[in-house]
């Protein structure tokens, strides 16, 4: 009617007056949060959480409920229909939400979101609690909305293909820290470590670092590096972006997947040793081994594979802890690697990979949580025995593991018990036949591969160290650490 009987200029200069007394008399006031800001296509951080909180705080008094079933989320949650009103207590002041929305008089011919209605949450509290609502109850309900979503959030594993776009599936590894084998004190340690990152958002802007946190995992293989990864990112409910070096074909193409990773999420790069030339680079400017420049075979390949892959071990330096690594913040950089020693000292060093994590053969700590875990049981009278036998030989946690396992439903704990005596038995046998056949006949090692790696190999069966001797041999180079050596031994363990 007003609209109707008054001029359109006159109309406009009333209202404003009348809302102008309107808002001397009232003595609320209110605070709108939208569900769509300036790009329309996202939607407001702040309306999901604000969404978040009031379902968790608030719906109990409200009559009409949304259900929303989140895609890769893993329960349901309940908001205010439109027009739903609830009220929430702060530090004795009442505040009121009303969930609400505009709708257009014209509505868009093509609609992408219910017509381009706006949706909002309107908050009405008193005008002498202003400041206490905008500067506390506000970031309280946001920093909880965070929260909440957070908690029921599914991670996802992400992986990079040939492109530089990734592709993810629901990541549901059941790996926790209390399945994974490992000496209670160093878990222990590693968990306050995690701990203690994510909630040092401001000490990490205080000085100056960015919120990212490197770990190197080293070890033989089937001591629990992966299940570590999977352990870290149920604890933190991180994302993880499992990078492939081996499809980024040039620096360019690193730095556009680092972009695109988001913040909360572990970006793992699995067996750094084998997914680039990253040692033979540097050696290289620094001399390298000799032996080798001079071979015209070797110095063509070397040629050939730089032409081939344009990602270089100062790019991967740069995205992650150069500028680019600054784009998202609380991540966590994973590198792991059966062989710590073949690694650049610059790619490992603290500040780039903060805490280094060794994860080694079974030990009786780690067999009492696997003992724990597989059988349920923490004490037998043939502890004892695998306790010395453990002491004697080396077993990685994976082949405890699966010795532990029943075969059939007629096993029980102490049959499995056995099977893994006679497995660790026939391991140290193996062992001792090993070492006296590396020995030459005059005592003197016959060899220089590292005892490491043939221990590695004794434990998972493979053959790998001898493809890599052979080469050794090939190309002239005694060392164990000579580049092409070093290569083609990862590739027979990988
Ligand atoms: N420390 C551990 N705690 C619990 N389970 C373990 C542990 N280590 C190995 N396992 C078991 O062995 C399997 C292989 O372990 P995992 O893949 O984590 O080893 P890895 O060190 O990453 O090996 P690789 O270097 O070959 O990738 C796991 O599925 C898990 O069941």
């Amino acid at each position: 009617i007003f609209q109707q009987w008054f001029p359109e200029e006159l109309g406009n200069h009333i209202e404003k007056y009348v809302r102008r007394l309107l808002g001397i008399l009232n003595p609320y006031i209110t605070i709108s949060f939208y569900e769509y800001n300036g790009d329309e296509y996202e939607r407001s951080e702040a309306y999901i959480a604000i969404e978040r909180y009031l379902s968790n705080n608030s719906s109990n008094g409200v009559k009409r409920l949304k259900a929303n079933v989140v895609r890769n989320s893993k329960s349901i949650f309940l908001s205010m229909e439109d027009y739903e009103e609830v009220t929430d207590e702060f530090e004795g002041i009442i505040i009121t939400w009303a969930s609400s929305k505009i709708i257009p008089q014209q509505r868009a011919l093509i609609a992408y979101n219910d017509g381009d209605e706006k949706r909002y949450y309107k908050l009405t509290c008193h005008r002498k609690d202003k400041d206490i609502i905008t500067k506390v109850y506000v970031p309280h309900v946001l920093h909880e909305g965070d929260a909440i979503s957070q908690k029921n959030r599914q991670p996802k594993l992400y992986t990079n293909g040939k492109s530089t776009r990734w592709g993810h599936i629901l990541f549901e590894h059941p790996s926790t820290f209390d399945t994974l084998a490992m000496h209670p004190e160093k878990k222990k340690e590693i968990l306050n470590d995690l701990m203690t990152f994510i909630e040092s958002k401001d000490y990490y802007k205080k000085v100056g670092k960015s919120w990212k946190r490197g770990y190197l995992l080293y070890g033989p293989p089937g001591t629990g590096k992966s299940s570590m990864i999977a352990a870290m990112a149920n604890l933190l409910n991180y994302d993880i972006y499992d990078l492939e070096l081996t499809s980024v074909t040039d620096n360019t193409d690193l730095r556009k997947l680092l972009i695109g990773t988001s913040s909360k999420s572990i970006i793992v790069i699995e067996d750094i040793d084998c997914s680039l030339d990253l040692t033979g680079q540097r050696k290289e400017k620094k001399g390298g081994n000799k032996g080798e420049e001079k071979n015209p075979v070797h110095k063509k390949e070397k040629e050939k594979k730089k032409k081939g892959s344009k990602l270089t071990l100062s790019g991967l330096l740069n995205s992650i802890d150069g500028l680019w690594s600054a784009c998202g913040s609380e991540r966590l950089i994973v590198f792991t690697t059966n062989h710590v020693e073949r690694l650049d000292p610059a790619l490992i060093r603290r500040g780039r990979m903060d805490k280094h994590i060794e994860l080694s053969y079974c030990c009786f700590e780690t067999f009492k949580v696997l003992a724990k875990n597989y059988l349920d049981i923490e004490s037998h009278e043939l502890f004892p025995s695998i306790s010395r036998l453990l002491e004697e030989t080396n077993m990685t946690p994976a082949d405890v593991a699966e010795n532990l396992m029943p075969k059939s439903a007629e096993e029980n704990a102490e049959s499995c018990l056995k099977d893994l005596i006679k497995a660790l038995e026939n391991a140290k046998e193996e062992a001792t036949l090993k070492a006296a056949e590396v020995y030459s006949s005059d005592g003197v090692l016959s060899d220089s591969g590292d005892e490491e790696s043939q221990d590695a190999d004794a434990e998972s069966g493979e053959s790998g160290d001898e493809e890599s001797q052979d080469t050794d041999r090939e190309s002239g180079n005694s060392g164990d650490s000579g580049d092409s050596g070093a290569e083609d031994s990862s590739d027979g363990d990988s």
